[in-house]
């Protein structure tokens, strides 16, 4: 199948149990939750949106035809080294275009495969870190993985919806936004009080990288 996307870049991973890891970040066009249109957002799912996911125009993005040309492109973003290759897919939402193909392909070329979801579609077998990041209002589907990462707060999505869910690894991650430093002294508080929660700060946004 053709896959459609907004910008493919080496960075670190800045969020989560993996900060600090070096990664392509594979970012699909197009969510099932926003049409990402700055129009369209008081009236979305999903209204908190920090990423332009429209179109194939960012850095590496466009159209690929097939998982082999879009695997190509991921190792050569890598570069040289077959060790500790890492790819985030995320978007956008990346499991509307994330399938068994690219999957096999990228394994391939001895990648692991993370991906950032919004958890209402299944993760396909093969995926070797799922964060899953549930939205309210938009029904769960993917109950397990290796983290979940809310972004806090929400209304109605509290931390204790999610803590029996089967996850490795609970993070709390403060809505960036006007409410910013609000936020992040709420999530703090709640980790103090909560020590099944961590705190996930967006590092990359910190330190001035993508
Ligand atoms: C842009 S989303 C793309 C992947 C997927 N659609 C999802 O929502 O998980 C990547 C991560 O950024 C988080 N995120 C989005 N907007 C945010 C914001 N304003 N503040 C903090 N995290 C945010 C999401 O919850 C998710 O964990
Ligand atoms: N450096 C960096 N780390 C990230 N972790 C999750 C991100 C995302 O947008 O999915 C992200 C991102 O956009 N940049
Ligand atoms: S589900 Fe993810 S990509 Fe879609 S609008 Fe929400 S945060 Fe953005
Ligand atoms: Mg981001």
């Amino acid at each position: 199948m053709t896959y459609t996307v907004k910008e493919l870049f080496l960075t670190l991973q800045g969020e989560g149990a993996q900060t600090g890891r070096r990664a392509v970040f594979l970012r699909f066009s197009g969510c099932n939750l926003w049409s990402g249109l700055e129009r369209d957002r008081a009236g979305a799912v999903c209204t908190f949106c920090d990423t332009d996911f429209i179109g194939t125009d960012g850095p590496g993005g466009g159209k690929f035809a097939d998982a082999e040309a879009l695997a190509d492109a991921v190792a050569a973003a890598w570069g040289m080294g077959a060790e500790h290759r890492l790819v985030v897919c995320t978007g956008g939402e990346p499991l509307l275009q994330l399938d068994p193909a690219l999957i096999d392909a990228l394994h391939a070329r001895e990648f692991s495969i993370a991906i950032e979801t919004n958890g209402t579609l299944p993760a396909p077998a093969g995926i070797d870190w799922i964060c899953v990041s549930p939205k309210a209002d938009a029904e769960l589907v993917q109950t397990s993985g290796d983290e979940l990462k809310l972004v806090y707060p929400q209304p109605n999505n509290s931390p204790e919806m999610f803590e029996q869910l089967d996850f490795r690894n609970f993070f709390l991650q403060p809505m960036d936004g006007p409410a910013q430093a609000e936020n992040i002294a709420a999530a703090t508080d709640y980790c103090l009080t909560h020590p099944k929660w961590r705190l996930s700060l967006q590092t990359h946004k910190l330190i001035g990288i993508p």
